[in-house]
């Protein structure tokens, strides 16, 4: 049975700072939202955890086997090299969504994303490491098939971007809605989604809905383990054993 520990990281006050004294050059945010989202993988990844951008004012992490403490170094690290404060909110459950629930209230809770007195909160709640086990986190590797023969090395870099974003847009709110699964694009050709229990026929099922929806097909490696670092490199793992196979599915659970 998975147990997510999800934290959710929240740029604080930055659609004002982004606009005072006047509209920063864009350019200069994209630069800083890209260097913000290096060095967070960079201080999770070295914890074992995994951050995904989404909006990147906005990111989410899978911070299982992850201290209050290791959290508090983390945005002490940030305040003193950015411009800008993070919040973290940290939440735990059965499933990723619930999890990610519980975190965003806890930031909800001490005030709006644009309050100027709402700075660097840190609160929720952790895994205890008597709770913890081997199946905590299972993560799911989806790839499409072919990505360079069918769109890469045929149509302009805008058409393959859509081709690539319908099959995640799918599959993203499928897993939303069927599975409480988090979904998120991280280059390429590729999605990695933090899942609940999912078991085999359901990613079949989630592969063939994309495939029929959208036109896009995927294949997918499953992992499972104590960490989101652990997991997804059983999932990466799989993901091969895909390839080696020729199948859509393979689990290493
Ligand atoms: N983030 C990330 N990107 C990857 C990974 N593997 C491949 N990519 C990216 O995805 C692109 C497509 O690579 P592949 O998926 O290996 O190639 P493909 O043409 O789809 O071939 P098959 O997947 O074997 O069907 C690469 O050019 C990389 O940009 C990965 O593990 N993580």
């Amino acid at each position: 049975m998975t147990n997510t520990q999800v934290t959710l990281i929240q740029i604080d006050n930055y659609g004002p700072w982004t606009v005072t004294p006047e509209p920063r050059r864009e350019v200069d945010l994209q630069a800083l939202q890209s260097r913000l989202y290096a060095d967070l993988s960079q201080l999770f990844g070295n914890r074992n955890g995994y951050v995904f951008f989404s909006r990147f004012d906005n990111m989410i992490a899978v911070t299982n086997g992850m201290t209050i403490d290791a959290h508090a170094l983390i945005q002490e690290s940030i305040a003193n090299r950015y411009p800008v404060t993070i919040s973290l909110g940290i939440g735990v459950d059965r499933t990723p969504v619930d999890a990610l629930g519980q975190a965003t209230s806890r930031l909800q809770e001490a005030g709006s994303a644009q309050d100027r007195t709402r700075q660097e909160i840190l609160r929720g709640e952790m895994l205890d490491e008597s709770q913890r086990t081997d199946e905590d986190v299972q993560i799911a590797h989806f790839d499409v098939n072919n990505a360079t023969g069918e769109y890469t090395d045929r149509l302009n870099e805008f058409d393959t971007f859509i081709q690539i974003e319908q099959g995640y847009a799918e599959l993203m709110r499928y897993m939303r809605m069927a599975h409480d699964s988090l979904s998120f694009f991280v280059g390429g050709d590729n999605v990695i989604a933090v899942c609940s229990t999912i078991d085999r026929p359901a990613y079949e099922d989630a592969v063939e809905h994309v495939r029929s929806t959208v036109g896009v097909d995927l294949k997918v490696g499953v992992g499972r383990d104590r960490t989101a670092q652990d997991a997804g490199m059983a999932a990466k793992r799989a993901l091969e054993r895909c390839r080696e196979k020729g199948t859509a599915v393979v689990l290493d659970l």
